[in-house]
């Protein structure tokens, strides 16, 4: 199978969490992209969704479903959203697409968060994949000197700017043995907004896709 049909097996399977009425809470990115097409197959069961991106929202617009403010609706249900890497604990890098910081606020407004992914991004320790932190443009050198101090290599991600008008850094090279520390210990640094580590609001469930099916993981 390739790559792209486990992605859209994923995203049918996590239909399973969308129920009568809701209000969907949905992420970013090329895996979120198959379920919102599935979604819209049922749109006349949803009442919308909140999206974490402006480039989601436009694609759940051009399928004629609803997107909602965050701030209009309050508390959601189910988050569904895709992963860069995630590990048996279900602690997530995301932010590969730069959406982190939206992504974290509907996750953490969100009652169950779904993740979807197929099978690569399952790993024993985060950190092969470089590690997006959102940063206000002012304070990236001084940003880059800290997340230095802490172990890694950042990398600007030039020409990219974010749905909130700042910047990111990718960081490289980070021994991630602590995930809610490290995701604290960034957060900490003046002019970072959001860091790529869901750890402190892990994903409560992870469906993975394989050649052999959808396996459901809770955390270990
Ligand atoms: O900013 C992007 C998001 O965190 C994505 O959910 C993540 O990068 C995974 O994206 P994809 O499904 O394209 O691998």
């Amino acid at each position: 199978m390739t790559q792209d049909e486990l992605k859209q097996r994923v995203a049918e399977a996590a239909l399973e969490y969308v129920e009568d009425g809701m209000i969907v809470g949905v992420g970013t990115g090329s895996t979120v992209n198959f379920f919102i097409d599935a979604l819209a197959r049922i749109k006349g069961r949803i009442d919308g969704a909140v999206s974490s991106s402006e480039a989601s929202s436009t694609r759940l617009r051009a399928h004629g479903i609803p997107v909602y403010e965050l701030n209009a609706v309050g508390p959601l249900p189910v988050y569904i959203d895709g992963a860069d890497e995630s590990d048996p604990q279900l602690c997530l890098t995301k932010g590969g697409g730069g959406a982190l910081t939206r992504e974290k606020i509907v996750a953490a407004a969100s009652e169950r968060f779904v993740c979807i992914a197929d099978a690569s991004k399952l790993v024993e320790r985060l950190g092969r994949f470089p590690l997006p932190v959102e940063v206000i443009p002012m304070a990236r050198s001084h940003v880059a000197r800290q997340l230095l101090k802490l172990g890694g290599q950042p990398v600007w991600r030039e020409q990219f700017v974010t749905d909130n008008g700042n910047l990111i850094l990718d960081v490289h090279g980070l021994q991630i043995d602590d995930p809610r520390g490290l995701e604290r210990a960034i957060n900490d640094i003046a002019g970072v907004v959001c860091n790529g580590l869901f750890a402190l609001r892990p994903a409560d469930v992870l469906l993975l896709a394989s050649a052999e099916g959808v396996r459901r993981i809770t955390p270990a």
